[in-house]
């Protein structure tokens, strides 16, 4: 067996079993890779797990758990060449689903031992490691948006209430963002930048096309005016998620850039990667191709093609 890794896992973490999945993956991943596991506990967390793996000089981590365990096991390996894999067993799995990584023990072990990986870019938000996003202006308790139950049982209708929950207070401050080449000032009641979101993540899906390597930060900035407007701004972000076409209404902005400095008044709350941070202002900034993960092998399109239905059709087949 020529490949090892550590896996650090939260054994409770979402509502599963967690000793059956521990054994599911074990017997997926094990004849394949060597594995280190250690187990998470209220005192020794998935952060102090994996800076001693890297300090031990793993070859890869994998983390399973919830997105608090794996977004404080990415933390780790942010700037090293340790690959890292993720395992998700939480209620929402922002991290999987902004990453295109399938949120089930088989599918995401599978994508680990396919073994291609892509480094993909992480941010440091306030001195803090961040891989997601940012968001000020959010209600700390509406961070986790739609979670799987919901989702199941209400389909697209959970994503807009989920950014609808954010939107609710609809209390605006006054925001002042500066890049490398412009000052903006406006009013708004949330503004997200994101490295990488999830399709949950509605207040983050201004450009409707966060890249997740391209060295830039996406910002959004959402200010409706009414509780109407709310509304059909929740559902203008996720038509804009699903259809990969930027926002087109005025109470909505997006842009793009490497770092932002972004001042509030009254001072806002910042949740970075759902953790709820102190009121003030927020220096965010890009940290290029930081993190090398597991990522399953991009499908080739399909041919698609569709004949049926049309008139005096005849098809010969050769
Ligand atoms: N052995 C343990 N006993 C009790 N708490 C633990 C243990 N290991 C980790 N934790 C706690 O679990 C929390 C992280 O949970 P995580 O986000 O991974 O799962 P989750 O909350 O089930 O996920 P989700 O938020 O998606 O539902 C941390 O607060 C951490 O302190």
């Amino acid at each position: 067996m020529s490949r090892s890794a550590c896996l650090i896992f939260n054994p409770v973490a979402g509502q599963g079993n967690p000793e059956s999945e521990l054994a599911q993956i074990r017997s997926i991943l094990e004849p394949e890779i060597n594995l280190d596991i250690q187990l998470t506990t209220k005192e020794v967390g998935a952060d102090e797990l994996a800076a001693e793996a890297v300090k031990r000089g793993v070859e890869a981590i994998i983390a399973s758990g919830g997105d608090g365990t794996l977004s404080a096991a990415a933390e780790a390996v942010i700037g090293t060449d340790i690959k890292f894999g993720i395992i998700s067993r939480g209620t929402a799995n922002a991290f999987a689903n902004a990453l295109g990584i399938p949120d089930t023990i088989p599918g995401a072990c599978e994508v680990i031992l396919q073994g291609l990986t892509r480094t993909i870019d992480a941010a440091n938000c306030n001195g803090r490691p961040m891989v997601l996003l940012a968001g000020i202006g959010f209600e700390a308790d509406a961070v986790e948006a739609a979670d799987r139950e919901s989702k199941n049982r209400l389909g697209v209708m959970a994503y807009i209430l989920a950014g609808l929950k954010e939107l609710r207070q609809l209390e605006s401050f006054d925001v002042e963002i500066e890049t490398d080449d412009k000052i903006v000032k406006t009013t708004a009641s949330a503004v997200t930048v994101a490295n990488a979101a999830p399709p949950t993540s509605i207040l983050a899906q201004g450009s409707a096309g966060i890249i997740v390597d391209d060295g830039l930060l996406d910002m959004t900035i959402v200010a409706p005016a009414t509780k109407t407007a709310a509304i059909a701004t929740a559902i203008h972000l996720f038509q804009t998620a699903s259809s990969g076409n930027g926002a087109e209404r005025d109470d909505v902005g997006y842009m793009r850039a490497k770092q932002f400095k972004i001042t509030t008044n009254p001072p806002q709350k910042v949740v970075i990667d759902g953790e709820v941070m102190e009121a003030g202002p927020a220096e965010i900034r890009c940290l290029p191709k930081a993190i090398q993960i597991f990522v399953p092998t991009v499908d080739e399109p399909e041919p698609m093609e569709k004949l049926e239905g049309l008139p005096n059709l005849v098809i010969e087949e050769k």
